[in-house]
């Protein structure tokens, strides 16, 4: 028996009230690999995610979370999903350490001291911040708090929206080398973002979101590697720096 891919997606149709925001979405991420999903504001890249988390239900087509059923089994769904938004929600009065131990313990996945500085390390947090609190900490660092996390859980599949918006160069690559090592050991990542540079660096193949569907998906590497002048002239979206 084939298993099924970590996320799926065929023909999806969701509307909020008369507004249709997704009409015939098609998007499958393999395990071990990293897709990008761009497209202008408002094209429903965040509705695609909050799909995927059972919280916007669709209205026809098909969407399943290694098998199941986001909107019809939606803890299911979540238990295999490690998610971080835009702006990562922790407890600023909780050091690092803490924050992981609490937040493994809610999900009913508690794990060793040792386990937590582990992951801490290997999301590349220094040390000397594993027992500060939280109040203090920069994005880049409370990121690599919730990567750790998602390294504890071990869950097949991530989601991250808009990662890298508001990191400088030097933690983004930072970030992106740790989405890597996350795809690396066989997760699936499906990356939200406006940055076609970054989504050029990172990911293995390049989706993008106009009229509710998939208008385009290119790989990101390879013989067949899309051109990115072309890409950002058709798409208008993200890669400023390519438009300067
Ligand atoms: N909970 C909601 N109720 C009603 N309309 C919504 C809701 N969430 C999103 N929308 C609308 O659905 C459309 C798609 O929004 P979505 O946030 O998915 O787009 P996006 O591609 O992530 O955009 P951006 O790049 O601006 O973040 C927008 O028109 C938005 O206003």
């Amino acid at each position: 028996m084939t298993e099924a891919p970590p996320i799926h997606i065929d023909a999806l149709t969701l509307a909020y009230g008369t507004h249709r925001v997704l009409d015939g979405l098609t998007l499958s991420v393999p395990a071990g690999s990293i897709t990008a999903l761009l497209g202008g504001n408002g094209a429903g890249k965040s509705t695609t995610l909050a799909a995927l988390l059972g919280f916007a239900k669709a209205q026809s087509g098909t969407i399943a979370v290694c098998g199941v059923d986001p909107g019809r089994q939606p803890d299911l769904a979540r238990k295999r999903i490690a998610y971080l938004p835009e702006n990562v929600a922790l407890y600023e009065h909780l050091t690092a350490v803490e924050n992981a131990d609490y937040l493994l313990a809610l999900s009913g996945e508690r794990q060793s001291k040792a386990a937590i500085t582990d992951a801490l390390a290997a999301a590349g947090l220094q040390d000397r911040a594993w027992d500060q609190r939280l109040g203090g900490f920069s994005k880049g660092m409370r990121q690599k708090v919730a990567i750790a996390v998602a390294l504890l859980r071990q869950v097949p599949v991530l989601l991250l929206d808009e990662p890298t918006s508001g990191l400088d160069p030097r933690a983004t690559a930072d970030f992106n080398a740790l989405v890597s090592a996350v795809r690396d050991r066989g997760t699936a990542v499906l990356m939200v973002t406006h940055d076609l540079l970054s989504a050029a660096d990172v990911a293995d193949s390049i989706a993008f979101l106009e009229g509710g569907r998939v208008a385009e998906a290119v790989p990101a590497s390879g013989p067949d590697r899309f051109d990115i002048r072309a890409l950002h002239a058709r798409f208008q979206v993200g890669a400023d720096r390519l438009a300067a």
